[in-house]
């Protein structure tokens, strides 16, 4: 029996879970989230009880110093040694790592190499590890790739339609991202339909505040609509999603505010979305209120944030030629019924049918009606056990 700390930092968030390995049993677990907004919040399950608090947490090195604090606070542990397993996930993992790997000093400094590829979110893993490496320097230490998963697609879909030099010399490529959840959910999927995996084809819909849609044929990704970097696909809190390249140069040459190409990238990463539209907040909670004050800005957030989901999952029923099911997950998949509802009542020509009271009721699991011809499923994510099954694996 062993104590295995599964670190799982978002975009915008820090969640984490302490196991008791290999009997997959959650000690204690948290969640710090709106990083580097104003009100972070900070919550900690530990013995049955619940504690929530608002901070500002303006980075993820100081929501691990409060992570480790909490730890020693709640007497979760009484020392910092009983924790001998230590997971990180990492969004990129480039064409460099295509399964969990063991950390080093050396494997830490090309994950931060990558940063390029996942600007928003290498950084800050990097940033974590280090923190902990500190605290724990005995643990062992594993990183696991939101890439990994996606390694199985076809390069039919993963290369771009650009020189092949460009792949060949500097790996540009599509590479995904939040492999381990849409990994997860589809297996969990599997089950709900009773039936083998390796017959299952599943559109699993990651949907945080960073969001990511993939097609799932029997169990692997065989396309995703991240990019080279999370700034791909759908559009998200903060992040445009596809766009047109052209934009960069045109806006380069227009607004003297983005002197770079590096200005115009953090301009989508991070000032685009949701928040762009509506003026109001990356968060979908906020975009809610705003839609329900009446805010046009923020309704027509909303129903650009729908229309991209709605046409990838079109997409991808193209790209599977038909699916059983399609799974909702992460912080709006899985919470934000109205979001649900507006993107699945759009696409009932393909025959699926939206159990209305089950989705608005919350019910986890199938949501659909038993006519739909393609099953919908909520299905909460859970990228931490994937994390400490990693890390138990390679102990
Ligand atoms: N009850 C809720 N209703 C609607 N949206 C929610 C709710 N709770 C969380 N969210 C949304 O989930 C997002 C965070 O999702 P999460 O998967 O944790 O993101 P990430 O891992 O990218 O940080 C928040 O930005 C917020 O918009
Ligand atoms: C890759 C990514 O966008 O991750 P997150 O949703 O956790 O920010
Ligand atoms: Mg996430």
């Amino acid at each position: 029996m062993s104590k295995t700390l599964a670190v799982n930092a978002g975009s915008s968030s820090l969640k984490w879970q302490l196991y008791e390995m290999p009997e997959e049993k959650v000690i204690a677990k948290g969640l710090i989230e709106r990083i580097g907004l104003n009100d972070s919040i900070t919550t900690v399950k530990y013995a049955g009880e619940k504690e929530e608090r608002v901070l500002d947490i303006p980075n993820h090195t100081e929501a691990v110093r409060i992570l480790l604090d909490d730890l020693k606070r709640f007497n979760i542990v009484k020392e910092f040694t009983e924790i001998t397993g230590i997971g990180h996930r990492v969004v990129a993992g480039g064409e460099l790592f295509k399964k969990s790997t063991l950390l080093s000093p050396k494997v830490i400094q090309q994950i931060e190499d990558l940063s390029p590829m996942a600007p928003l979110h290498n950084p800050a893993h990097v940033a974590c590890m280090r923190a902990f490496d500190k605290v724990l320097p005995d643990a062992t230490g594993v990183a696991v790739f939101d890439t990994a998963f996606h390694a199985t697609m076809p390069e039919k879909a993963f290369r771009y339609p650009v020189p092949n030099k460009y792949y060949d010399e500097f790996q540009v490529r599509k590479y995904g991202a939040h492999g381990t959840s849409h990994q997860y959910v589809s297996q969990e999927a599997a089950k709900l339909l009773n039936k083998p995996l390796e017959e299952t084809k599943i559109i699993t819909c990651h949907i945080g505040n960073g969001a990511s849609i993939t097609a799932v044929d029997g169990g692997k990704s065989v396309d995703t609509s991240m990019g080279f970097t999370p700034l791909g696909g759908i559009m998200m809190g903060t992040r445009s999603g596809d766009l047109d390249p052209s934009v960069f140069p045109y806006l380069m040459a227009h607004d003297p505010s983005l002197k770079t190409s590096q200005d115009v990238v953090d301009m989508l990463n991070k000032e685009s979305g949701l928040a762009g539209i509506s003026e109001i907040s990356s968060d979908m909670r906020d975009i809610r209120d705003g839609r329900k004050a009446g805010n046009p800005k923020a309704v027509l957030a909303f129903e650009m944030y729908c229309d991209r989901i709605q046409k990838y999952i079109g997409q991808y029923l193209a790209v599977l030629n038909g699916a059983d099911a399609i799974v909702f997950t992460a912080g709006i998949g899985e919470n934000a019924e109205y979001m649900r509802e507006a993107v699945l009542d759009g696409l009932t020509w393909f025959g699926i049918e939206l159990d209305h009271e089950k989705n608005a009721n919350h019910v986890e699991g199938e949501i659909s009606t038993p006519e739909s011809r393609v099953k919908v499923f909520v299905i909460p994510t859970d990228e931490e056990l994937m994390i400490a099954r990693d890390v138990e694996a390679l102990k």
